[in-house]
């Protein structure tokens, strides 16, 4: 990881997720997660429902199952799975993102099962992927999608994970922040990228970093704008530039109940403040 050098919270997490795939691959073999991936119940195809979405004119959002983050603390404290993901489905989430980080997000891959039984909704396992093991894992715990963030890889590394996933059957949301990141993504000729607009080094969130990259995305590939979407006018902001697939977190996690707030945000017309 030598893309990382400053010492920001991104390279303490990234540095941190070194010896905990150390640790997993002394419990568990990386053959013994290939065996289980391929009896894992079969992935549901991620980038088509964002896709299916689109064509239909809706907008396409993932929606995030995160009870804490560095930047916010604890973001949520009546945390049930199951509940959001259910709420999630209801209030038309095209996707769930279910954070597995523990150290950092407070997550588990308990929380990613759990989730998607509850649901028939596609799901990332929103983590910080930079080995094959991982990989194997995400599909072996029943994930449809990963995620990997340009911020973390080098570019060679970036690539040799993306061809894993293709390989274990695993849909990829590729993240970017920067012109350099996306240069990255776009080698990969991947049909999904997301543009972070928090910089995971500093926290800042703008939603200019999404309009700012966005001219230099070819137009077949599917743009999600990610982070610090929090209310119906950015949401038209970003659909009159564009964009129709969002990653939110924060917003729907702090309402009482996540999918009639997805509902409010996404959905106006269809909920009674808003007709
Ligand atoms: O959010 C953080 O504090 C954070 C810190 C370090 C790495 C990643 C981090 N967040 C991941 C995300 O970007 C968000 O979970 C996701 O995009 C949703 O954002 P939001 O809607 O603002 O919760």
């Amino acid at each position: 990881m030598a893309k990382l050098n400053a010492p920001t919270v991104l390279k303490k997490i990234v540095d941190r997720k070194v010896e905990e795939v150390a640790e997993r691959r002394d419990r568990q073999s990386i053959a013994t997660l290939k065996t289980a991936a391929a009896e894992a119940s079969p992935a549901r195809g991620f980038v088509d429902a964002i896709r299916h979405r689109l064509e239909v004119g809706e907008p396409a959002v993932i929606a995030e199952v995160k009870r804490a983050s560095p930047s916010k603390g604890v973001i949520r404290e009546h945390f049930v799975p199951a509940e959001i993901a259910a709420s999630y489905q209801a209030g038309g989430a095209a996707c769930l993102s279910v954070l597995t980080d523990a150290d950092f997000f407070q997550g588990n891959e308990q929380y990613l099962r759990e989730a998607r039984a509850a649901c028939d909704l596609p799901v990332l396992r929103k983590d910080f992927t930079i080995d094959e093991y991982q990989i194997w894992e995400a599909r072996s715990i029943g994930a449809d999608a990963i995620l990997l963030i340009a911020a973390c890889l080098e570019s060679s590394e970036l690539a040799a994970l993306h061809e894993c996933a293709g390989e274990a059957g695993l849909d990829v949301l590729v993240e970017v922040h920067t012109a350099a990141e996306l240069e990255d993504a776009l080698a990969l000729h991947t049909p999904l990228i997301g543009i972070n607009n928090r910089d995971l080094h500093t926290f800042d969130t703008s939603l200019e970093t999404t309009l700012g990259l966005l001219g230099s995305i070819p137009g077949d590939v599917l743009v999600v704008t990610e982070s610090g979407i929090h209310n119906p006018e950015d949401v038209q902001r970003m659909r009159s530039a564009g964009v129709h697939s969002f990653l939110v977190g924060e917003a729907f996690m702090r309402a009482e109940n996540p999918g009639a707030e997805l509902e409010r945000l996404f959905y106006p017309s269809f909920t009674s403040s808003g007709a």
